[in-house]
């Protein structure tokens, strides 16, 4: 069914052209500087990672996502379920335990409430499985942003996009869906329009300001990794 829908989108003649101009006032307002400082908030002084500004960055994302066209949605759809799962356990009555990664992994592990195995468990949407999954899409991004500032005039996002989720986030999908994303990063804009949409300003801009951000978002995926490692929390199912 997901293979079909986003085939069919592909299909649609007019998907490359309307891309970034059928994007609302909404998604316009998109800016890779806020995204920035959103991640940048995320770390304490004590190399804590805030669940709050998580998910804001992600938030960020997905509004830049949403501007590129509808081909996208399937892929922004899971990130807000995801997105929200962890806002509704931050506003929960559990919620002070959620501040933090590192104290939303202690407390649900010492509390029994992360499904470890297959096997029919009653957390199968735990915070520590549901951040798990942008974690690794996290991964995606920090090598995705890195080609793109490395990049050259002529360089194809799409060629840089599937490279960099072949090199990691596509491990840990299944066929069906490695399809799908394939045939969306087919109909992403030219760097040119991705740039744009960035609204950072000229080329030099984008490039020195991806130059803040890869470095930022690699912090906060390395201390989510080895919080993950040494919890052995890094095949939830
Ligand atoms: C801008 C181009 C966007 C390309 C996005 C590349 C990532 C492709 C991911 C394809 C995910 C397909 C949707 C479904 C995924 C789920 O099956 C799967 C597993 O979840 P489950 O265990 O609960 O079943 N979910 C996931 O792996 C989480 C995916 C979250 C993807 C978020 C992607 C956000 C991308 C943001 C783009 C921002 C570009 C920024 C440039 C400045």
């Amino acid at each position: 069914m997901l293979f079909l829908s986003v085939a069919e989108h592909y299909m649609s003649a007019s998907v490359q052209s309307t891309m970034v101009d059928s994007a609302g006032p909404e998604a316009q307002k998109f800016s890779l500087k806020e995204v920035l400082d959103t991640f940048k908030l995320c770390i304490s002084e004590n190399d804590e990672v805030f669940v709050e500004h998580y998910v804001a960055g992600w938030r960020g994302l997905v509004k830049f996502m949403n501007s590129l066209g509808n081909v996208f949605t399937f892929i922004s759809k899971d990130a807000v379920s995801k997105i929200q799962i962890l806002v509704n356990f931050l506003n929960g009555e559990s919620g002070a335990h959620y501040v933090t990664i590192q104290s939303m992994v202690r407390y649900e592990l010492d509390n029994g409430l992360v499904d470890l195995s297959k096997k029919g468990g009653s957390h199968p949407e735990s915070g520590c499985r549901t951040l798990l999954r942008l974690h690794r899409a996290l991964r995606w991004l920090e090598l995705f942003l890195e080609r793109l500032r490395t990049s050259t005039e002529d360089s194809k996002t799409s060629v840089m996009c599937a490279d960099a989720y072949n090199e990691s986030l596509s491990q840990h999908h299944p066929w069906l869906i490695r399809k799908a994303a394939g045939m969306a990063f087919c109909v992403l804009p030219g760097r040119p329009t991705f740039f744009e949409v960035m609204n950072v300003g000229n080329a030099e801009a984008v490039v020195a300001m991806l130059g803040d951000a890869v470095p930022m978002i690699s912090k906060v995926y390395k201390i989510t990794e080895e919080l993950y490692a040494q919890n052995n929390l890094l095949e939830i199912p």
